[in-house]
């Protein structure tokens, strides 16, 4: 086979259209190869170009004709594809549409609250996503993610820049309400800075988009409580470093409306945790720091268990190394995980991304407290109490010790006392009312040990302040002010005070069954389990007013799971500190004692000494 053969042959030249006649006469001149068409054929090719047109399906026709009449009825329309610049009536056909149905009452609350949960959701994920890019941590998925949301950001700050100077009309909403009159308001109460913070979050650019057509009503109403929790959105972004500034300097010499305060120099908060400050409520913009006894209350992420506390505590036989409350020490049994059931130590976790929606506030006749910055729903999981473990009662200062109490024995019920004077988290902040607390406390078994969490007993709204009965004993010596009918301290103040041992006054909580020795262990087993925590409600007298959480003796063996679990049914591998993920190496740790960097001794982790109650600006 030749070359040739492979070879494409030439495009042949467009067919032009030739009349019948010339075709016929063309034919009858050309040389064909079948030869000159014979008179039949000729006679058929002419009665075929002669043919009457057969009449058209009346249906047919019809639905032709009224097509033909909407085409001339409705004006042309822009191809989406083409470059022709049909102008597009938007307008006009916006304001012949029907304007939207409003919304209910009830469908504008839950997306307010939705929405503001939103913006505090995604100003948590900009700031963690910055300190990664910031500490080179999962660079390049974090480095690209974070460049888009500065991106974004900047081209909304921009197109606000323009808005205000008047120079952009594109975002005035759909209903003819001038936008640029809400941004102006909206600027002049929370400022640039409030403004370029939120400008990191998609659900606050969405409400002010004009593509998204918010229901009015409820983007004035997300404004409104925006501006009303000004304190809140700023401390948030800023603690989290938020890079709002970075945002506003390029028109630092363009003297746009508003704009000169928020372009001051300002503290930034790279070395303090979310929770070691607090928005302050009263008005005021002084952020405090909290602090107890003079002592500055540092966060921590993990119990700490330092064998020092336990050496005169324990058994001699027992090992004061071994922290009790893991699942590997087998000192008690703390049963099934309550997630996965493994009777084994499993990798399950209770996430802490509920505990990064909640801020400290500063309230004005209970010290510090905690509120949602989301609406979380009856069952959540929202964190954990951490603190110190020490030996029940060990400390006689019981404001922040929340006690775990074994039900199997009364004679050695307190075991455990997690003491967050010092070192704790935001739950040790949470405050108490006497009816209708809107979180319990509950011990858990999961992963590799038992813990305390903090669960949703209702539904909680945005911004309302989470609250937790301590139980009536701890306010045998305190003054409740939680104002309700039914206030503990306004009963004890009308019944006369009983005799009796001197009670522990901390917060206390019951562990699930323990094996102390094995004629408790029958107790814990089969039917044990229920009339145990039926006898103890009646052992208990007074002391049952201890256990708040779960209730009064309620059985906590089997609590339901909760969704914001995570669940891995694999025991977990000891990846030996190696340091890649640093805060789960140390949660492996058997024992966990965080450096503290008040004195720069590590073996000594006392309380750093503040002055007085530390406040500072917020204004910077
Ligand atoms: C576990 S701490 C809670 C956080 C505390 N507000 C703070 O600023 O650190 C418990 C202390 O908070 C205060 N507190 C909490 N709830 C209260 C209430 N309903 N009435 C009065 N004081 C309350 C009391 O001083 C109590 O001893």
């Amino acid at each position: 086979m030749s070359l040739a053969t492979f070879v494409r042959p030439a495009i042949a030249a467009p067919r032009t259209h030739v009349p019948l006649s010339v075709a016929l006469a063309q034919a009858k001149s050309y040389p064909l190869p079948g030869g000159p068409l014979s008179p039949d054929s000729i006679a058929r090719l002419k009665a075929y170009a002669n043919r009457k047109p057969r009449p058209r399906d009346p249906l047919v026709a019809e639905t032709l004709g009224t097509l033909a009449a909407v085409a001339k009825a409705t004006p042309p329309t822009r191809d989406p594809l083409s470059l022709g610049s049909v102008a597009a009536p938007k307008a006009e056909a916006k304001a012949k549409s029907p304007p939207p149905r409003p919304l209910s009452r009830k469908s504008i609350a839950t997306l307010k609250a939705k929405t503001l949960g939103n913006i505090y959701y995604d100003l948590n994920r900009v700031g963690k996503v910055r300190i990664n890019v910031r500490e080179g941590r999962k660079i390049t998925t974090d480095r690209t993610r974070y460049w888009h949301e500065c991106k974004k950001a900047t081209n909304f700050i921009s197109k606000m820049v323009n808005l205000v100077a008047g120079l952009d009309d594109s975002y005035h909403s759909a209903e003819g309400l001038a936008l640029s009159d809400e941004v102006d308001d909206l600027l002049q109460r929370i400022g640039w800075e409030g403004f370029a913070i939120a400008a990191y979050s998609e659900a606050f650019r969405r409400l002010l988009s004009l593509d998204q057509e918010v229901d009015t009503q409820l983007r004035q109403e997300v404004l409104e409580a925006l501006t009303a929790n000004k304190n809140s959105l700023e401390l948030y972004g800023r603690v989290r470093n938020i890079d709002w500034r970075g945002l506003l300097l390029p028109y630092s010499n363009d003297n746009i409306r508003y704009m000169g305060p928020a372009l001051k120099l300002v503290k930034k908060f790279w070395d303090r945790h979310p929770h070691e400050l607090a928005t302050p409520l009263d008005g005021g913009d002084h952020v405090v720091t909290p602090s107890y006894d003079n002592h500055r209350q540092p966060n921590v992420t993990k119990n700490i268990w330092d064998p020092a506390d336990w050496k005169d505590h324990v058994d001699p036989k027992d090992n004061p190394e071994i922290n009790v409350t893991m699942r590997w020490a087998h000192v008690y049994d703390l049963g099934c995980c309550d997630f996965c059931e493994s009777p084994h130590v499993c990798r399950c976790e209770v996430q802490s991304m509920p505990g990064e929606l909640v801020e400290l506030v500063k309230t004005a006749d209970r010290g510090i407290g905690v509120r949602a910055l989301w609406p979380f729903r009856k069952g959540d999981i929202l964190g954990e109490y951490i603190g110190r473990l020490i030996p029940d009662g060990s400390r006689s200062d019981q404001t922040y010790a929340l006690g775990w109490e074994a039900l199997s024995d009364p004679r050695t019920r307190g075991i455990v006392s997690i003491d967050a004077y010092y070192q704790g988290n935001w739950a040790r902040f949470v405050n108490h009312v006497c009816e209708n607390a809107s979180v319990e406390y509950r011990c858990r078994t999961f992963g590799d040990r038992a813990a305390m969490t903090l669960e949703a007993t209702r539904d909680i709204a945005m911004y309302e302040e989470l609250t937790v009965n301590y139980g009536p004993k701890y306010w045998k010596t305190r003054q409740c002010r939680c104002g309700s009918s039914n206030c503990y301290s306004a009963r004890q103040a009308e019944a006369p005070p009983k005799k009796g041992r001197a009670r522990k006054t901390g917060m206390r909580v019951p562990l699930r069954e323990i094996k102390v020795g094995e004629e408790e262990q029958e107790a814990v087993t089969g039917k044990g389990v229920a009339e145990e925590s039926q006898a103890l409600q009646g052992n208990a007298g007074d002391d049952s007013e201890n256990i708040v959480g779960g209730g009064e003796g309620e059985e906590v063996l089997c609590p339901d799971p909760s969704s914001n679990v995570v669940m891995y049914q694999d025991p977990p591998k000891n990846n030996g500190g190696d340091g890649d993920h640093p805060e789960k190496d140390d949660h492996k740790d058997k024992n966990y004692v965080p450096e503290d960097d008040s004195d720069g001794d590590d073996d000594d982790p006392g309380p750093t000494v503040v002055e007085a109650a530390e406040v500072m600006d917020l204004s910077g």
